[in-house]
């Protein structure tokens, strides 16, 4: 079944246990701070990692030592929906081990 768009309740109750995550543009985002550009990019790939084992896909941009974070879901014309709370949760998970904040 597809995933259900998730209304703005619904997102404002997922945003609560996502520290540092806002909902913009209709995507959940996410700025990353890393100590260097090596330290982003290992991130990124870490992350690109995730999004395989899940099939869902965020923009991942980085910008010397920025890392950004932006996703919905495509295949519901581009609103958010559990599959992105779901891997921003997995993000969130691995961030302190790469010691993004
Ligand atoms: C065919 C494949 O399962 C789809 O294209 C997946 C891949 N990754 C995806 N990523 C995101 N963010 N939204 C999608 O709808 C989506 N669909």
């Amino acid at each position: 079944m597809a995933p259900q768009p998730l209304n703005e309740t619904q997102i404002g109750e997922v945003l609560s246990g996502l520290p540092g995550w806002a909902f913009g543009d209709d995507r959940l985002v996410r700025e990353y701070t890393l100590d260097s550009h090596l330290a982003a990019v290992a991130m990124l790939v870490h992350i690109a990692t995730i999004q395989e084992q899940m099939d869902h896909h965020a923009n991942l941009t980085v910008t010397y030592n920025q890392l950004g974070v932006a996703v919905n879901t495509h295949s519901v014309g581009g609103r958010v929906t559990e599959l992105d709370t779901q891997l921003a949760t997995r993000v969130e998970e691995i961030a302190a081990g790469h010691g993004a904040r």
